[in-house]
């Protein structure tokens, strides 16, 4: 049996890093058909392969937090109680086949509001930091618009995924959907 010398714990030598390794997702046009200002759940539609492809995400020690631009709300095309509702029905659909959504953060504002959590704005990163110990640089984002990936650059966010399906010379990794990277995340 090893006896870790007590002065070497109490110097930091054995902290074991806990930290949490998060893929990022935008929702519209990644987890769901994006048909404009989603907010209804006979209009949610889940993409192909996103429940294969959060498996293995989970499966390699990620857990999933979904960052998302809901101008909808600003805009008062729907209440931010109809895109909690939603969100609470999404994450039960998720947790239906065993997967935990660590957390679901939302921009409301319309654009002209200039806030600092809608994205490219890194507010809602900056929160998920505030709220969980996480490692950024084992982390990912994955979104359907190049402001996604402005977000990762602009958060330090160095491993980026863009879903389209047009080629993005600015972007190392396009890939036309969730499913799709699971060839990329493999660690
Ligand atoms: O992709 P995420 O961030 O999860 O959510 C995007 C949605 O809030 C909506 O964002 C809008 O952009 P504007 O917010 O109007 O610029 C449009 O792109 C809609 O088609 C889209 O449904
Ligand atoms: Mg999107
Ligand atoms: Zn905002």
């Amino acid at each position: 049996m090893i006896i870790f010398n007590k002065q070497y714990i109490r110097k930091g030598f054995f902290i074991q890093t806990n930290k949490k390794k998060i893929i990022y997702l935008d929702r519209d046009g990644v987890i769901n058909k994006d048909f404009g200002y989603v907010y209804e759940i006979d209009k949610f539609e889940f993409i192909s392969g996103v429940l294969e492809a959060c498996k293995h995400f989970i499966n390699l020690g990620y857990e999933i937090v979904v960052v998302t631009n809901q101008s909808g709300i600003g805009r008062n095309y729907y209440t931010k109680e109809d895109f909690i509702k939603l969100t609470n029905w999404m994450k039960s659909e998720f947790k239906k086949n065993g997967i935990d959504i660590l957390n679901v953060y939302f921009c409301p504002h319309a654009p002209e509001e200039n806030c600092s959590c809608r994205k490219p704005q890194i507010g809602m990163i900056t929160q998920s930091l505030n709220d969980f110990d996480i490692d950024l640089q084992k982390s990912w984002l994955i979104g359907d618009k190049m402001s996604d990936i402005q977000t990762a650059i602009s958060a330090n966010i160095p491993n980026k995924i863009l879903i389209s399906k047009e080629k993005e010379d600015k972007v190392l990794h396009v890939v036309e959907t969730l499913f799709d990277t699971i060839n990329i995340i493999k660690q």
